[in-house]
């Protein structure tokens, strides 16, 4: 059996986080495992309130998995603040873990903060060389670059910036690109572009989150990078293909096994 480990923060609404993260895991048929850094009140129309938990809880709970279990593959999610990284980076340091896949969460599409400002500096730091993929979306990528970001050659050109912070690959994410949804990946050397269709539709409630750890799973199961970015491309594809409406506000995209062919 593949194992792999999310450790990021949960939704209750179910469509991102540590909810979407572990349905990724089930559908591409891996065994998902979970530690929690914070909780969120959350619902299709956003996040309300955030309640971190205590550093020692979430070593814990990372130890108990890492003392006992051999694990494939990592996919960090929310982290919130600066003493959950430091406790995060040094265990995964300590176990020396591989296949560690950064999504670089800062805010909600709603708006809501899901890292503390003052600790972006901190995930850069401690978390980014510790990564086989880090995966910004177009807004995290500006804010780490510091530059505007809204065409290929510039999401290209923040790749490479964003790679020479320590992490082996960088896909920078087109997901809020107009047109095609294209996703841009760096290597330290080369680039490769994933396009897909834009699927014309309001629901794409928890799309990073299951980007993510579709690519911790495709690792996971000894998937090249390239290789391991265009299985989760084509997931994250037939997710939104099947969103479906859910509450008032932005519906999630669905993790249905059958769709997936591999
Ligand atoms: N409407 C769409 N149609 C097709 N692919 C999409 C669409 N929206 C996003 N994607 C793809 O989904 C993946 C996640 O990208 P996105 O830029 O939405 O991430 P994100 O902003 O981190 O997600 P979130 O909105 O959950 O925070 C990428 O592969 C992107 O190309
Ligand atoms: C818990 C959580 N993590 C990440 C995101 C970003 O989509 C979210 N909305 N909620």
């Amino acid at each position: 059996m593949i194992k792999v480990l999310t450790i990021a923060g949960s939704d209750s609404s179910g469509g991102a986080g540590i909810q979407a993260d572990l349905k990724t895991f089930s559908a591409l048929g891996t065994y998902g495992m979970s530690v929690i850094t914070a909780v969120t009140a959350q619902n299709t129309r956003g996040v309300s309130s955030v309640r971190e938990l205590d550093p020692e809880i979430i070593r814990e709970q990372i130890s108990a998995i890492f003392e006992d279990i051999q694990v494939d593959a990592v996919k960090i999610g929310m982290v919130f603040n600066t003493t959950i990284i430091d406790s995060i980076a040094e265990i995964l340091l300590k176990h020396r873990i591989k296949n560690i896949v950064v999504d670089p969460v800062m805010v909600s599409t709603s708006g809501y903060t899901l890292l503390q400002p003052q600790a972006r500096e901190a995930l850069i730091r401690e978390l980014f060389p510790l990564a086989e993929v880090v995966t910004p979306n177009l807004w995290e990528a500006e804010v780490i670059t510091g530059e505007k970001i809204s065409t290929l050659p510039a999401m290209e050109k923040a790749a490479m910036t964003i790679s020479l912070l320590g992490s082996k690959n960088v896909v920078v994410k087109g997901g809020h690109l107009e047109g095609d949804a294209v996703d841009v990946l760096y290597n330290g050397k080369s680039f490769r572009h994933f396009f897909s269709d834009r699927v014309s539709t309001p629901h794409t409630h928890g799309t990073g989150c299951t980007f993510s750890s579709a690519i911790a799973a495709f690792l996971a199961k000894g998937c090249p990078v390239e290789e391991a970015v265009a299985g989760a491309k084509e997931y994250i594809n037939g997710a939104i293909a099947h969103a479906f409406p859910l509450g008032q506000g932005v519906g999630p995209i669905h993790h249905f096994y059958q769709f997936y062919k591999a």
